[in-house]
């Protein structure tokens, strides 16, 4: 009879805790349930049954509640989360958390308990009226003892019914925590995630009456998005709620309830096909017939599918998921942030209508435990989604494909640190099933692994309907400045080219890779750069815009693109009180005002993190490029991801240059992938494309080499560059990075750290640094780095674990130390 269980808790901690089950029947490995732990309820999962007393002297709490009759997560799945502990040192119970997108199941409660210090508050207080000394306001206080005077007799209070009856709200209750008047609980209970929710649906075929402004905004949103939206998105537009009211009464638009509410109706161009309509070419047919010869082998089998851009990958792949769907199995799709656009959507539903669920960024909780759960029902065999998807519950998965492989996107940057591309492989190989990673610019990594026999290498080295690959033309800036004379944004051939672009009636792209007005502000009298008070970082100058209709942005500021932060412009110099402030670097915002300028009959759209912030704001932007509503697209990397717009003739790049100075060993290559990538969107239509590169640098190969479109020849020379050095792919690496709010401490801990490697030799590892990180400062938060770096993976994983005990034993906190397995962020 087994006793124990140990469970996996969503803590910072290495190790797994036990709790007793009570008489009760023993919950299943891969179940959930509720425990307490210092103070809250957590929820964990149970990765032992045991009847093993512990022997380390803590009491042993029992179980609160159990979640689920069975394991919730599959065996498979279970594996696979010990392997990233494993593989990235991350604690067990932090990578099941994400595993689980399961939050919206619990409700958390706050409850308040009076503490002795407060006790003695109260009476003291009471006799001596309140303190001078406190910081806080004298209403503050009055609330404090309120607060006290509620909870004196001793019970838990919620935080809720404590605000009705006080006015105090969570920070002032909070403070009080701080200072030890009381304490706190968290109690979590299981909560019925499903809801239903209403959705505006266009009603088809009415004639449309006279409409007034704000239903015909109504009208034009919904149409704009293929006819269904959330009413509470339709909310946001901000139109009166009866207006929504007196169209369903007019029988234009009907209201109607479904749990799952991200039915995108997807973008279409009138005319172009599915990419399922197309019958495949010879080049698509061997790609596929590759992938399908491991599918019906069996076994574990990974690809890389090299596919240039435009050459039709979207189309195998999605022929190898039919395959696979009429051998009764299902389907998974990675795709990168950016990339599950509505057109991807619309693609998939028009493909495989209710066999497919999509999991992406910006579902609510409640959505993404309903797709959750319809996936694990086997509901749903096409499963697409970005990163967190590859842990999908998908029963019978027969398949993995991840699509722009190379993408950044798929590294997740808090713990655990994985790599979603790296799991899919991990995954495909516990299932013994074959994984796609398709690129037209595949990762170093990735393409060492083809090299070296490791994946089976496919190629599609021509673009469908043996469309040419655009021109390249490289503008030397510097030649541009020694004859022009002015630092100008755009060189008179991009001018010009984009002129005869919107004469003939076609459409152009410009890549300006930052967002904001200029990205630095610097004092012409003392040269500093205004920087951000939280982080090391120069702030990006903005200016208010009306957009035409939904966004009106604040005033003109300066904002912090690493933690948010916003402030007036100041008027003079805050270090030395000059005037001269001098706005240096153009952006997106800058780029739009001067296209406006230069091209004033251009219909102008912009494309970046400041228009594109909610839901369905891509959309709408892609729909009026697809129309040809705009004929002039500027934007940034967000412009240069996967999308397929016939009429995209020219493509602009401006400023790509800076980011070959990024202190990190992929700075070239990233560089190669954004020339590649936003070079493909050009001629995918019946029209040839053309592409003007404006670079500082036109000598150097990451630059020269996109422009001749050859990946191979980047390949090798980056290869050179990389294998003496034994950076990835002919090394493995890790970051770890040493924070803390206090310098000292963040200085000391590192100089510890170091010291330590420099003192002995951690088998096969080599260690660079300490040295403060290339964003010293973040969000309050000093940072140092030490960078790992050995020729073998279990030497790394053992240096990196050793140097963890030695940290616990000097005392350096756990969350002080990021540990970072194969980094792509080194900043
Ligand atoms: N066999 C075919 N014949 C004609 N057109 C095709 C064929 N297959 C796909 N297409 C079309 O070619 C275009 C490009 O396809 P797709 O978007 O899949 O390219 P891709 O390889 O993913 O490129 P990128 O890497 O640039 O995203 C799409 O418009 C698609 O519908
Ligand atoms: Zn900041």
């Amino acid at each position: 009879m087994p006793l124990f269980v140990d469970v996996a808790l969503p803590v910072p901690l290495e190790r797994a805790f036990t709790y007793s089950v009570n008489g009760a029947d023993a919950p299943a490995v891969g179940a959930r349930v509720l425990v307490p732990f210092s103070g809250q309820r957590l929820m964990g999962v149970v990765i032992r049954v045991h009847s093993v007393q512990p022997t380390d002297g803590f009491e042993i709490k029992p179980v609160q509640q159990v979640l689920d009759d069975a394991a919730l997560l599959p065996d498979e799945l279970m594996k696979l989360a010990e392997w990233i502990a494993q593989y990235y040192v991350a604690p067990l119970g932090e990578v099941l958390r994400g595993m689980l997108p399961l939050n919206a199941e619990i409700r958390r409660t706050l409850l308040y308990r009076i503490a002795e210090q407060g006790r003695r508050v109260l009476y003291e207080g009471a006799a001596k009226g309140s303190s001078r000394r406190s910081k806080l306001t004298p209403e503050d206080q009055n609330k404090e003892y309120a607060v006290l005077n509620a909870l004196e007799s001793g019970g838990a209070v919620k935080l809720t019914s404590l605000r009705s009856s006080t006015g105090a709200n969570k920070a002032l209750l909070e403070g009080m925590v701080k200072k030890r008047w009381l304490t706190r609980e968290v109690e979590a209970d299981e909560r019925d995630a499903r809801r239903l929710e209403k959705i505006a649906v266009l009603v088809d075929d009415v004639r449309l009456p006279k409409l007034n402004d704000n239903q015909m905004k109504i009208m034009v949103e919904l149409s704009a998005v293929g006819g269904r939206l959330r009413v509470q998105d339709l909310r946001s537009f901000g139109v009166p709620q009866s207006t929504l009211a007196t169209l369903v009464k007019r029988g234009l638009v009907r209201v109607e309830e479904a749990t799952e509410s991200f039915h995108l109706g997807g973008v279409h161009a009138p005319g172009k096909k599915h990419a399922h309509e197309h019958a495949l070419n010879e080049t698509q047919t061997e790609a596929l017939a590759g992938i399908a010869a491991a599918m019906s082998e069996g076994g574990f089998k990974p690809h890389l599918l090299y596919g240039i851009t435009g050459s039709g990958k979207t189309a195998v792949y999605f022929a190898a998921m039919r395959r696979m769907l009429d051998a009764g199995k299902a389907s998974l799709l990675l795709v990168p942030e950016i990339g599950l656009t509505p057109a991807m959507a619309g693609q998939m539903h028009a493909a495989f209508s209710d066999e497919v669920a999509l999991l992406h960024s910006q579902l609510s909780p409640d959505e993404r435990a309903e797709q959750w759960h319809r996936i694990r029902r086997g509901e749903a065999r096409i499963v697409v989604g970005t990163r967190s998807a590859v842990f999908a519950p998908v029963p019978a998965l027969g398949l993995i494909i991840v699509d722009e492989e190379h993408d950044g996107s798929y590294k997740q940057e808090e713990t655990p640190r994985y790599n979603g591309r790296d799991v899919a492989v991990m995954r495909a190989k516990l299932l013994g099933i074959p994984v796609v990673l398709g690129s037209a610019t595949p990762s170093l990594e990735s393409w060492n692994n083809a090299q070296n026999g490791r994946y089976a290498l496919l190629k599609m080295e021509q673009r469908v309907m043996d469309r040419p690959l655009p021109a390249v033309e490289l503008v030397d800036m510097r030649a541009e400045f020694a004859q022009t004379g002015a630092e100008n944004i755009f060189s008179r051939r991009l001018i010009e080219e984009t002129q005869a672009t919107l004469d003939r009636g076609e459409q152009a792209i410009i890549l300006l890779n930052r967002r904001g007005y200029s990205y630095v502000v610097m004092c012409r009298a003392c040269g500093d750069k205004i920087e951000c008070e939280n982080c090391a970082i120069a702030m990006t100058f903005h200016k208010p815009v009306v957009d035409s209709d939904l966004h009106a942005e604040p005033g003109e500021r300066l904002e912090c693109h690493y933690c948010g932060y916003r402030r007036t412009v100041p008027k003079t110099c805050p270090k030395c009180q000059s005037e001269h402030l001098y706005y240096m670097g153009a952006g997106s915002q800058q780029g739009e005002e001067r296209l406006q300028e230069i091209f004033p009959a251009a219909r102008i759209g912009r494309m970046d993190r400041d228009t594109v912030r909610g839901r369905g704001d891509m959309e709408r932007l892609l729909q009026r490029l697809h129309s040809g509503e705009i004929n002039l697209l500027v934007g940034t990397q967000m412009i240069a991801k996967g999308h397929d717009i016939h009429g995209v003739t020219t493509v602009g790049v401006v400023g790509c240059d800076h980011a070959l100075g990024m202190p990190d060993f992929r700075a070239a290559e990233r560089v190669f992938q954004l020339l590649t990538q936003v070079s493909g969107r050009a001629g995918r239509g019946d029209l040839p494309g053309k592409v003007l590169v404006q670079s500082y640098h036109p000598d150097h190969y990451a630059v020269r080499m996109a422009a001749e479109h050859d990946y191979l020849g980047f390949a090798r020379r980056e290869m050179q560059f990389r294998r003496p050095f034994f950076y990835p792919p002919f090394g493995v690496l890790a970051n770890v990075l040493v924070q803390s709010q206090e310098l000292n401490e963040a200085l000391a801990w590192s100089g510890q750290l170091g010291r330590w490697f420099a003192g002995r030799t951690v088998q096969g590892v080599r260690v660079l640094g300490p040295a403060a990180a290339p964003v010293a400062r973040l969000k309050r938060i000093y940072r140092f780095h030490l960078l790992l770096k050995a020729q073998r993976r279990s030497d790394l994983q053992a240096g990196l674990r050793a140097m963890l005990q030695h940290a616990e034993a000097q005392g350096i906190p756990r969350k002080a130390l990021v540990v970072d397995v194969d980094a792509i962020s080194l900043m």
